[in-house]
């Protein structure tokens, strides 16, 4: 499927046009759950679950039969900067590693039954460095966009946007400072892995990043402070609404790329929830910020969408119980 938009302007106007979930499917999904084998909300935070999910697909009577993973890959000029534990190869490496099943998220997406695509996004082309420049010209943030929006199947049922991308936590604390105010050292963490002294470093990369650019709008926060994963996650997660396709948040950069389709347009992160809290330390700030709740909290720190597509066994657990529990009538139990 071909993207529908060939400027940031009309990718804007798309996310404007995006329509809200299915308000009968919504009704006819809190009539069924009313009616299931169960003390009423006893499910909890699964049965809110299995309406949204109903809302968008709209359909009062869900199943997940088609959950796609993608795992955007691309590298960043700001590495040679010292921000990373480790090297720019290892992108590359890990890609083949994804290649090869070898991956964290290989395993998850097979354990929950998701077809797993990897897009690489000219790795051998890094970002400029955004303490030097715009990390992206206006013609490369919108190929990154419609990678990510050409990469979303239309007929699978839920997407779990993932990234690889060494040097992907400073790109992603800086857009979140410039989405959200406050200072650097807020939002940066320590990703892979860097000790004091790199953290320090990361935190004046971001700070320095945030001065040379104007960043009041959010497509030119992600195209100046971003890496070409981040605006593929974000166009794909955009694509989905667009195919009615609700959408797992996985850790800290996916919800940095996320919070770029919420500040352009309000409400364009309601078809998504947010998978898991990242060990990465302003992934709650940014959370919070976005008021987003997140399913589960394992301490994870992985990226490659490893989060959310654990999240996914979750979503696949509430869908399974709404869609196919017997009602009180059908199972011959007594009612309140
Ligand atoms: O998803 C997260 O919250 C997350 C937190 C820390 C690190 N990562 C992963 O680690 C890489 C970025 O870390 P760094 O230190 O190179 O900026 C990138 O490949 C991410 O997938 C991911
Ligand atoms: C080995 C390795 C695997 C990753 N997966 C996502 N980000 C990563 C970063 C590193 C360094």
């Amino acid at each position: 499927m071909t993207a529908p938009f060939a400027t940031l302007e009309e990718f804007r106007h798309v996310l404007s046009q995006a329509d809200g979930p299915d308000m009968g499917a919504i009704a006819g999904a809190r009539d069924r759950n009313a009616q299931l084998t169960k003390p009423p909300a006893a499910l909890g935070r699964l049965e809110e679950l299995a309406i949204w999910y109903a809302g968008w697909r709209g359909t009062d009577r869900p199943e997940i039969a088609n959950p796609q993973v993608i795992v955007f890959a691309a590298n960043h000029g700001v590495c040679a900067q010292g921000v990373s534990a480790f090297p720019p190869e290892v992108t590359a490496q890990m890609v083949e590693n994804f290649q090869h099943g070898g991956a964290a998220v290989n395993q998850l997406a097979n354990t929950f039954g998701a077809r797993m695509d990897v897009h690489t996004l000219d790795l051998d082309l890094p970002t400029q460095d955004f303490t030097k420049a715009p990390a992206m010209s206006d013609a490369e943030v919108v190929l990154a966009l419609a990678t990510g929006w050409n990469a979303v199947d239309p007929a699978s049922d839920v997407l779990v946007a993932g990234e690889m991308g060494i040097g992907n936590t400073t790109s992603a604390a800086a857009i979140a400072a410039a989405l959200f105010g406050g200072a650097a050292e807020d939002w940066v963490g320590r990703g892979t892995g860097v000790d004091d002294e790199g953290l320090a470093r990361k935190t004046d990369v971001v700070a320095r990043g945030l001065a040379l650019h104007d960043t009041s709008d959010p497509l030119d926060a992600l195209r100046c402070l971003g890496g070409r994963e981040l605006a593929a996650m974000a166009g794909a997660i955009a694509a989905a609404r667009h195919h009615r396709i609700p959408a797992i948040l996985d850790g800290f950069i996916c919800t940095a790329a996320a919070a770029v389709l919420e500040k352009t347009a309000e409400g364009a992160l309601d078809h998504t929830v947010a998978g898991h809290l990242s060990d990465e330390l302003a992934h709650k700030r940014l959370l919070d910020a976005l008021e987003l709740e997140p399913l589960l909290a394992l301490r994870l720190r992985l990226g490659e969408g490893s989060g959310a597509a654990l999240a996914l066994g979750v979503l696949k657990g509430a869908v399974a119980c709404h869609s196919g529990m017997a009602t009180f009538a059908e199972a011959g139990v007594t009612d309140s």
